[in-house]
C-alpha cells in the first residue's frame, strides 16, 4: 500500500507521465476502437490542413477530437476493469458498460455536428 502523503518526488512525477505514455501505447496499438479514431482523427486533420482552417476552426476541431479520445480511453478503461470484476454476466457490469459507451457516443455525435459545421459549407458550397 502506498504512503499516505509521500514527499514530492521528481522520479515519481516522471514515472507517471511514463506510465500515462504507456496507456497511450496500449490504446492505439492494441484497442481496436483506438486505431480506428486515430485513423479518423488523422483524416479529419489533413483535411483540415488542405482547406487551411481558421484558429478557431482548428480550437473546434481538436477539442471535439480530444473529447472523442478522452471518452473512448475511459471507456476502453472501464471495459477493462470491469471484465476483472466481473467476467461474467452481470446486470450491473451491463449498465456500467453501457454508460461509459453512451460517454463515447455523445463525443462521437458532437465530433460529428461540428465536423459537419465546419467542413460541409468549404466542401460542398
Ligand atoms: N460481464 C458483462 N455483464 C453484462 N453485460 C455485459 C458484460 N460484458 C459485456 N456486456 C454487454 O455487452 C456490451 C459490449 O461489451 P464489450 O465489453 O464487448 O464492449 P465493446 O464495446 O464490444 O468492446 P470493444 O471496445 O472491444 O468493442 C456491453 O455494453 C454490455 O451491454
Amino acid at each position: 500500500m502506498k504512503e499516505e502523503n509521500p514527499r514530492f518526488s521528481i522520479v515519481d512525477r516522471i514515472k507517471s507521465f511514463k506510465y500515462a505514455f504507456n496507456g497511450l501505447k496500449i490504446f492505439f496499438l492494441k484497442d481496436h476502437n483506438g486505431r480506428i479514431h486515430f485513423f479518423a482523427a488523422v483524416v479529419a486533420i489533413g483535411l483540415s490542413i488542405y482547406l487551411k482552417l481558421s484558429s478557431l476552426e482548428w480550437i473546434a476541431l481538436l477539442s471535439v477530437i480530444s473529447a472523442v479520445f478522452v471518452a473512448e480511453i475511459i471507456n476502453t478503461s472501464i471495459e477493462n476493469l470491469a471484465d476483472v470484476v466481473s467476467p461474467d454476466y452481470h446486470p450491473k457490469i451491463k449498465i456500467v458498460k453501457d454508460l461509459a459507451a453512451a460517454a463515447v457516443l455523445v463525443c462521437a455525435f458532437l465530433a460529428l455536428g461540428v465536423g459537419g459545421i465546419i467542413f460541409i459549407p468549404k466542401l460542398f458550397f
